[in-house]
């Protein structure tokens, strides 16, 4: 292993190439070579990728695949596939991918037979979901469950909340679902009072099943049931699920261990959705189709398992990421998804990719020192064009974006489509190539003008189209990301599944608690910024 990557011959060889290609638009690199849109692309299952548009050559690919080859891509690709402790700090395996190997797959992990284990889940899990969905499963008074409520956070509510919204043409049951996430009482309040106890379920989801935001809203749900429903304590087993790898916790919270759908911990809570952590995605779309979402997910992970650096797209992508970020100085990643149903995948992709890769020692404890992560946004076209897109064409940042889009809509109404993806091809072509002076000024524009209107172009994008959003094509596009942070992750030597960084807000938030309710309280002890403003918050709730 090699201790510092950037100490190597090819990440020196990269950083010479950087210089060289400085200078370079893509205006040129496509005049210069007709067939560089076609050849700068591949195929990831349904997904076609075409990365022409970025700051890239034939020798930039061949260089970054060589800094692949030199941190041990493949074998630490194939290291993750079979469960190998890569998750260091807490001595896990890492195997997100066993999640959605098919039944006839054997995997056996640490003496386990985890095939088996995952698919004993997905069977209790369907037999629920087939229960509620027909109405076999009824709530404390014989009322059929009409509304899930998932309860969650992080990788317990980003993944199903995405999922949800990005599936939602799939529902066939009646089923609605809502989610609360945050501890601010609004959330829980604003989610649930103008349901039905009668007929809604819970699903309470945490890996850990200790996270105070997921317990406080939990709390306040089962509250609010048991008030509606006059009180009687049994109600709640027709009401509340759990999803968790904590049995016991789920135990003491009140839950009957018979309501829970168990997971493991060598599944990552941002890697956690095509466990039962999706168990209300299933709820909405019945368990067929959520089949589909896990067949989508192990194509992509057979892709990326079994396809050579140079044509593998995940690998690809990831390491365009790492040139952006270390060789060309990028600040961020724009994820700019052309679906309204996508319109909740930027904020999931912020926790993939950010708690993963937002690290700064190397998997043995070294500083880096290099930048590692990248920061991910965006929201949905054409929305964002209208918003941030000026800044992306005529700002003086570089900021590599990736559009996803779909070529069949789910709702073919009037030109709309049409009209809809012809935006989505202009974007990367304006960017790219923008407007010249002469172009601005051949178009009788006013002197002054000019400058003004000058497009530079030359900003990269990267193109995923698929076919349609199906179930299947969405599992390829979650796992193509998990195999990009996967693979910058490699490269940067940092382990991309621990998050040690979210712990101390969490124990502080605990001690600071009784600071704000208790009497003659003593701030002495914080510092003075903290100390000023809970002694205001204290004002204004009226306790000093
Ligand atoms: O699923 P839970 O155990 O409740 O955890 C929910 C979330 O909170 C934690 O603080 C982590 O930062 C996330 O990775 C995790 O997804």
């Amino acid at each position: 292993m090699v201790t510092d990557v950037t100490a190597t011959a090819e990440w020196q060889a990269l950083r010479e190439h950087a210089a060289q290609l400085r200078g370079a638009h893509l205006r040129e690199l496509f005049a210069a070579d007709p067939h560089r849109g076609e050849r700068l692309a591949g195929q990831a299952a349904d997904l076609y990728v075409d990365y022409s548009k970025n700051l890239v050559t034939d020798e930039t690919v061949r260089l970054l695949a060589a800094l692949a080859g030199r941190v041990r891509l493949t074998e630490r690709i194939a290291a993750m596939f079979s469960g190998a402790h890569l998750n260091a700090t807490e001595d896990r395996a890492v195997l997100h991918t066993a999640l959605r190997l098919p039944r006839d797959a054997t995997l056996v992990v640490d003496g386990q037979d985890v095939v088996a284990d995952v698919h004993a889940v997905l069977d209790r899990m369907a037999s629920f979901a087939e229960r509620v969905r027909s109405g076999q499963w009824q709530g404390h008074t014989g009322a059929r469950i009409s509304t899930v409520v998932n309860i969650g956070i992080g990788g317990s509510d980003l993944g199903p909340v995405m999922a949800y919204e990005a599936l939602k043409a799939y529902r066939d049951a009646g089923i609605t679902c809502r989610f609360v996430s945050n501890i601010d009482p609004t959330d829980i309040h604003d989610t649930i009072h103008d349901l039905d106890p009668a007929s809604t379920l819970f699903v309470v989801v945490s890996k850990t099943f200790s996270t105070q935001e997921t317990l406080a809203n939990a709390r306040q749900a089962r509250h609010w049931l048991l008030e509606g429903l006059g009180g009687d304590e049994a109600a709640v087993a027709r009401h509340f699920v759990a999803v968790s790898t904590n049995r016991q916790r789920v135990q003491d919270f009140g839950i009957d261990p018979e309501n829970m759908f168990g997971f493991w911990d060598w599944v990552g809570g941002r890697y956690s959705l095509p466990s039962a952590v999706g168990l209300s995605v299933m709820l909405a779309i019945g368990a067929d189709r959520f089949g589909e979402m896990l067949a989508g997910y192990h194509a992509m992970d057979e892709h990326f398992r079994t396809t050579p650096v140079e044509r593998n797209v995940p690998a690809l992508l990831g390491l365009l990421n790492v040139w952006y970020t270390n060789f060309l100085d990028a600040p961020t990643h724009a994820v700019l998804p052309y679906s309204q149903y996508l319109h909740r995948f930027p904020a999931y992709l912020q926790q993939l990719t950010m708690e993963s890769n937002g690290k700064s020692v190397t998997v043995d404890g070294t500083p880096v020192t290099y930048r590692t992560g990248e920061i991910f946004w965006g929201e949905p076209g054409t929305n964002g064009q209208h918003a941030f897109y000026q800044l992306m064409h005529q700002g003086t940042g570089l900021i590599p974006a990736d559009f996803v889009a779909f070529s069949e809509p789910h709702h073919d109404l009037g030109d709309m489509h049409d009209l809809f993806m012809s935006n989505f091809f202009a974007q990367t072509a304006a960017l790219a190539f923008g407007r010249t002076a002469e172009e601005v000024a051949a178009e009788g524009t006013a002197a002054e003008l000019v400058p003004h209107k000058v497009m530079p172009g030359n900003h990269p994008s990267t193109s995923i189209v698929a076919p349609r959003l199906t179930p299947a094509t969405f599992g390829q596009l979650v796992a193509l990301y998990e195999h990009i942070v996967f693979t910058e992750g490699a490269i940067w030597d940092i382990n991309p599944f621990d998050q040690w960084g979210v712990e101390l807000g969490k124990v502080m938030a605990n001690q600071f608690a009784p600071l704000l309710t208790g009497t003659d309280v003593d701030l002495a002890a914080v510092d003075s910024s903290t100390a000023t403003l809970i002694a205001r918050y204290r004002r204004q709730r009226g306790r000093d």
